[in-house]
């Protein structure tokens, strides 16, 4: 049965992703026409990306969401160099991206300590522009936040996927019995013996059709961008949405989670995967794992099963199939090891990349070099 409570709509209401604001640099300063002296610049006006930080404070801050960056000091006998206005940074979450009205990508913000310009101040007066100052750059944009870990949780509702956040985090996510108890991103840590930490978020709201706005719709999935791997969660005695929608085994639950994912962004279903079969303690468990098992090894032969524009182009070559129960705790070590393998197998890939390149770089310029010294 779907049914939202009023605790998780609240809950929905507090999360925000996407904040539009209204920046506006400093008007310049006046010059001073006798003397020739020019007006300072006006101040401008800073995103800065910062930890701990969230939309919604920024909001709560700042309700008419305007920055306004100040005005640069007039020309003067005491100052023929007017000074420039004062900055106006604005805190920003990690994982932002900066959009423009019509929706384009003007800057990102991953790293605390990022900058991104957001409004220019204005030019102060000068000869050039008869001592009269310039009005700063002002525009409206779009915070979109998406959120940065390492691994997402991808699944249909009721799959288990808060249950195994909270049984492999320190993260408390709503539980329930029945879907969409969860509504807005959680974010859990993954602790490992010699310190080191997975990040892990919880993804809401996927359902069957969400490409085409059912449910939460893809609200949530671009959240998946920014994360490293997916972990796909499949409750091994199928989903079913509601009596009125049909019955998918895990199989069929699997390829259609794959092909929501495809139909959001393509390059999502390139990221490296696992799979988390959950609930291995229901009775049927052990028999619907070997057909599931069976069908996984060859996928081809079983596309058939569902109807022809829901079968995704690629199937999802997973790095490992770890069976789960987060009730009896069955498989949830082995999930965190291999979870742990797998990211630092990446880790390891990317520095490798890194490293060829840099030879690369190398080599070339030391040819360059010698072409140098034999021509
Ligand atoms: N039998 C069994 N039930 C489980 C297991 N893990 C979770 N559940 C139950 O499945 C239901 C859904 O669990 P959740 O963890 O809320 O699932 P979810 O995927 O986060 O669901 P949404 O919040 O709707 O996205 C709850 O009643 C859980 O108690 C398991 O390993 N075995």
């Amino acid at each position: 049965m779907v049914r939202c409570g009023a605790a998780a709509l609240r809950k929905y209401s507090n999360f925000i992703d996407n904040l539009r604001v209204y920046v506006r640099g400093g008007t310049g300063g006046m010059g001073y026409p006798n003397l020739g002296g020019e007006g300072g610049r006006g101040g401008d006006v800073w995103f800065v990306a910062r930890e701990r930080t969230t939309l919604k404070s920024i909001r709560e801050k700042y309700p008419h969401k305007r920055f306004i960056a100040g005005t640069g000091a007039n020309s003067s006998v005491k100052a023929l160099k007017g000074e420039k206005g004062k900055d106006r940074e604005v805190h920003v979450p990690l994982g932002i991206s900066v959009l423009d009205d019509d929706g384009k990508q003007i800057g990102e913000l991953n790293a605390a300590g990022e900058k991104f310009l957001a409004a220019r101040g204005g030019l102060g007066g000068s000869l050039a522009t008869n001592f009269l100052p310039c009005k700063g750059q002002r525009r409206t944009v779009h915070l979109d936040l998406k959120l940065i870990a390492d691994v997402g949780l991808v699944g249909f509702p009721n799959a288990g996927k808060s249950s195994l956040l909270s049984k492999i985090s320190h993260a408390k996510p709503e539980i329930a019995n029945y879907a969409f108890t969860t509504i807005q991103p959680e974010l859990g840590k993954i602790m490992y013996a010699d310190y080191k930490q997975i990040s892990v978020a919880d993804l809401p709201g996927l359902i069957e059709g969400a490409h085409a706005n059912k449910g939460m719709g893809h609200r949530f999935l671009k959240h998946v961008e920014r994360t490293k791997q997916l972990l796909l969660v499949v409750d091994i005695s199928g989903f079913q949405l509601s009596t009125k929608t049909q019955f998918r085994t895990a199989f069929e639950t699997i390829l259609l989670l794959t092909k929501e994912l495809e139909l959001y962004k393509e390059e999502l279903v390139t990221k490296p995967a696992l799979l988390a079969i959950n609930k291995m303690d229901l009775p049927c468990a052990k028999d619907n794992l070997d057909k599931l098992m069976t069908q996984l090894e060859n996928p081809q032969d079983f596309l058939h099963l569902l109807e022809e524009e829901m079968i995704p182009a690629n199937t999802l070559e997973f790095r490992e199939v770890i069976p789960i129960s987060t009730y009896t705790g069955e498989g949830i070590e082995e999930l965190k090891a291999c979870l742990r393998k797998s990211i630092d197998e990446q880790a390891e890939q990317v520095n490798e990349e890194y490293r060829k390149k840099k030879l690369l770089l190398l080599q070339t310029s030391k040819e360059q070099v010698n072409r140098g010294w034999h021509s």
